[in-house]
């Protein structure tokens, strides 16, 4: 079954997902030389691409390929080790991120919201709350500390859960939801951040095939809204069916940056090798 919801329905059109963003598909991102590495071991090496507004973009690859880390190096969790990434601000102007102090690093993470296979809720924490924990990069720590948030932030965070059918759960703990319902928590909680850019590693990884539709959908209405979407997926099935756009990482190289409907059987013999025999083929399709 689809999950379909028009805009009115989602509340978007009285509480934009992102009010700083048109969906114009201006750049939002230049990534040069990208380069990450644990140890002596090279993940990441020389990067290059840039993300646009309203771009849904699905990273694959083989197992080890390096698509984790580099959503985790975009939000700064794992430090690069050379190239540059540039970001594009609203209004013209445009830095480095990687050179960035800490307040700057701060601020980037509020442009780019990060969702999980395994959700990240705080699971004693009531789902109203998880939620609201998004402003926690534009509230004071104190107040959030005190869970003192404004009633514009408690409104957004109302349309967020009523959009994805999340309003009647506002009150449970999150630790008494199903995955796909802490997914789309965790969706709301990013989103409250207000983003330019939203990086999902394997956010459908655990998920049963209807939620994994739910939650594809509801990152595919996001992009409509002109937010850069940056989804980590193992199924070639549902990067054809929702992304515009494939890069395919082998070994941490870029091997393919293109249409998912360029993604051919050569390519995917490319990109997954022996990881395609036996069960995990049928994953891929
Ligand atoms: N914290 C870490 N310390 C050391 N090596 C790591 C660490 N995280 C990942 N690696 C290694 O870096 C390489 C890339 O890992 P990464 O998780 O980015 O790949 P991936 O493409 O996301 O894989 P998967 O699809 O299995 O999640 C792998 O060889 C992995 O073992």
């Amino acid at each position: 079954m689809h999950f379909e919801v028009s805009a009115r329905q989602s509340g978007i059109a009285s509480a934009p997902l992102s009010p700083q963003v048109s969906c114009t598909g201006e750049r939002l991102l230049s990534v040069t030389g990208l380069e990450a590495a644990y140890g002596d071991r090279r993940v990441l090496k020389g990067l290059d691409f840039s993300l646009h507004a309203g771009e849904m973009v699905a990273i694959i690859g083989r197992s080890g390929a390096g698509k984790s880390t580099l959503l985790h190096v975009m939000n700064g969790s794992v430090p690069a080790s050379g190239g540059e990434i540039r970001y594009h601000a609203e209004g013209g102007g445009e830095r480095d991120i990687l050179g960035a102090n800490a307040r700057q690093w701060r601020d980037w993470r509020s442009e780019c919201g990060m969702i999980f296979q395994d959700f990240c809720l705080v699971p004693r924490l009531d789902v109203m709350t998880n939620v609201l924990l998004g402003r926690l990069h534009h509230t004071s720590s104190l107040k959030s500390f005190f869970k003192i948030f404004s009633t514009s932030d408690r409104a957004r965070a109302v349309a967020l859960l009523e959009w994805l059918g999340m309003l009647p759960k506002a009150l449970q703990r999150a630790e008494n939801l199903s995955g796909g319902q802490m997914q789309r928590v965790a969706i709301c909680r990013a989103l409250m951040q207000q983003p330019r850019l939203l990086l999902a590693d394997e956010p459908v990884a655990s998920l049963d095939p209807r939620n994994t539709q739910r939650i594809m959908e509801a990152l595919r209405q996001i992009s409509h809204e002109g937010i850069g979407v940056m989804v980590n997926l193992h199924s070639i099935e549902l990067v054809k069916q929702y992304c515009t756009r494939a890069i395919g990482l082998s070994q941490g190289e870029i091997l393919f940056d293109g249409k998912p409907d360029h993604i051919d059987e050569p390519l995917l013999q490319q990109l997954y090798g022996d990881e395609r025999d036996g069960d995990d083929r049928d994953t891929l399709h």
